[in-house]
Parts: structure tokens; C-alpha cells; sequence
């Protein structure tokens, strides 16, 4: 993916909203913007020629009426955006991606961060991967391409809620590295940790969580009655750009609130807990 940036030409007022016009490729493409401060757009261009515009956090407006699938669409803008939700809820809407094996801790250190947010009056919601898989992601397996899916429609959930202002908790194994650079990808591109997601690792090892295997299923998986488990016969690969790391490298872990406790320094530092 190409991404340059480009200054707007020609404003046009058009309604209550400027319409901003620039020129790739010889055509020129609508954009709406609201100007504030500095206005750099960047124009991604993918190889099937759909062109995604990003203006301030703004996200994919497709700006030649397709996506996927998907022909003669056309995006619809609200006055109410991001920026405004964020100013009511007082904080910055983004997603905190847990990955990490079976029996790691990704939900206890969820529920904790969402417990500790919550205690500050912060907005957060989790998206548990044996959750979703009870309701939106019930037709989908553990195959490899389903798991592919899966992470795709948990990404593009977790997108909805960082644009809704929300601090979104998504907790999947996300065993595979494509995956989850895709829904990094996905969120608004410019400075990946203003706008974008924060991997957190869950560094647990296998034999940790072999130890601590709270539903049974390392036992069934090496008995050879789950077949594809992650970490025994299904691979699992570890991130090398994980914002956040927690390890615990024997059975004696900090506690999941401690582990939590990590997250929200980096959400103060980074000031995603104020607008
Ligand atoms: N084959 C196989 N491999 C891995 N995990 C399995 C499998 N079958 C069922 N489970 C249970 O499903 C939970 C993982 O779901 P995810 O949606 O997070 O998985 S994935 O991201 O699509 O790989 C996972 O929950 P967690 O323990 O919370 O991770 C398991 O309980
Ligand atoms: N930091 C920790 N230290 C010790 N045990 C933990 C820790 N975090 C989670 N556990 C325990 O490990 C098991 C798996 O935790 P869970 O949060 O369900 O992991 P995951 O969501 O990655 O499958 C549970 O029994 C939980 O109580």
C-alpha cells in the first residue's frame, strides 16, 4: 500500500460542510473535512483501486463507490464525529488488542483493565473471542481460513467502537501475524499509536498455560480429541511489535490487576484517557 500525502485544492463551500477536492491520477476526488488545524491527506491506494482517504482519524471513505463486494456505495457523513464523541466521553476512542495462547490471561487482564477504566469513569468494551463466538461469529470454526475471518469481524467491530469513542478491549488468541497487522491496518494510519491499536502480548508460554488449562481442553487437545488446538497441533505466532508485553515466564505471575495496572499507564501516557 502507497501512502503519500497531499494538500487539498480548492475548497469548496457546500452546505454546512467544506467540500475538499484534490487531484490523483488525473481525476479529482471528492472528500468532505472540517477544517481544523493542518489539513494532510493521505491517500492509500490497494491494488483493486479502491481508494481510501483519511482526514484527521477519519476512516476508510471510499471515495469511487465500492468496497469489497460491495458496488454503488456511497459513504454518508453525520456532523457528529469522533472528535465530538470523544469530547463527551473524555477520553480517545481506541483498540487495546490482546493476543496471546489459551489459558494466557487475556480475559482476566480484560476484565480488569475494563474494571480499573470503569473506576475512572472511562468507557471501555470487551470483545472476548470466546464471546463473539457465541453470537456474531457462531458460523465460523477454528480452520485456518475461519480464524482469518474471525479476527477480520472482530477487527472491524473493534474499529466501530474506537470511531464510537469507546476504548475497545479485544482479547483473541489472534494466533496469526497478517491477521493482526490487517486490523491494525484497518484503524486510521498516520501516527499508528495517536489514532491506531496497542497489541498487548500476552508472553505466557505454552507450559504455563498447559499447567493452568482452566477448561480441560490442553488435556483433550494432546489426547488427540481437539484436533487444530493452538500451540499444539495449530500454530501460534508471536508478535515482535507488540506495543505492551506481559510476561509471566513461570507459574508465579503478576496478578492480572497489576498486569492491567501496565495498560492504563500507557493509555495515561499516550493520553488516550482524555479527549
Ligand atoms: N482448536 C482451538 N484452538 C484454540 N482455541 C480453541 C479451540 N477450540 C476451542 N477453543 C476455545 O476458543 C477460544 C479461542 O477463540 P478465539 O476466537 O480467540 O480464537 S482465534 O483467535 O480465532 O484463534 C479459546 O478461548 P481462550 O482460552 O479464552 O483463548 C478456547 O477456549
Ligand atoms: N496473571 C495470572 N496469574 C495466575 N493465573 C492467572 C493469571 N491470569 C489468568 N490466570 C488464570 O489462568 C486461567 C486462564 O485465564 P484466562 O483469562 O481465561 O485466559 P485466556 O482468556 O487467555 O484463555 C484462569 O484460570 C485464570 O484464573
Amino acid at each position: 500500500m502507497n501512502t503519500i500525502g497531499l494538500k487539498p485544492a480548492l475548497p469548496v463551500i457546500s452546505g454546512s460542510k467544506r467540500l475538499g477536492l484534490f487531484s490523483f491520477n488525473g481525476g479529482n476526488q471528492p472528500i468532505d473535512f472540517k477544517p481544523r488545524g493542518v489539513c494532510l491527506i493521505k491517500v492509500a491506494m490497494e491494488e483493486t483501486q479502491t481508494l481510501k482517504v483519511d482526514v484527521q482519524g477519519k476512516v476508510d471513505k471510499l471515495a469511487n463507490g465500492h468496497a469489497g463486494n460491495s458496488t454503488n456505495i456511497k459513504w454518508h457523513e453525520c456532523p457528529v464525529e469522533k472528535i465530538d464523541r470523544q469530547k463527551l466521553l473524555q477520553q480517545k476512542g481506541c483498540v487495546i488488542w490482546i493476543t496471546g495462547l489459551s489459558g494466557s490471561g487475556k480475559s482476566s487482564v480484560a476484565c480488569a483493565l475494563s474494571q480499573m477504566l470503569y473506576q475512572r469513569g472511562k468507557l471501555s468494551y470487551i470483545l472476548d473471542g470466546d464471546n463473539v463466538r457465541h453470537g456474531l461469529n457462531r458460523d465460523l470454526s477454528f480452520k485456518a481460513e475461519d480464524r482469518v475471518e474471525n479476527i477480520r469481524r472482530v477487527g472491524e467491530v473493534a474499529k466501530l467502537f474506537a470511531d464510537a469513542g469507546f476504548i475497545c478491549i479485544a482479547c483473541l488468541i489472534s494466533p496469526y501475524k497478517k491477521d493482526r497487522a490487517a486490523c491494525r491496518a484497518m484503524l486510521p494510519s498516520g501516527d499508528f499509536i495517536e489514532v491506531g491499536a496497542s497489541p498487548v502480548f500476552m508472553d505466557v508460554p505454552l507450559r504455563v498455560c498447559e499447567d493452568r488449562d482452566p477448561k480441560g481442553l490442553y488435556k483433550l487437545a494432546r489426547a488427540g480429541k481437539i484436533k487444530g488446538f493452538t500451540g499444539i497441533d495449530d500454530p501460534y505466532e508471536s508478535p515482535l511489535d507488540a506495543e505492551i508485553v506481559l510476561q509471566c515466564n513461570t507459574g508465579d505471575c503478576s496478578t492480572p490487576g497489576d498486569m492491567a495496572g501496565k495498560v492504563i499507564s500507557y493509555l495515561e501516557e499516550k493520553g488516550y484517557l482524555q479527549a
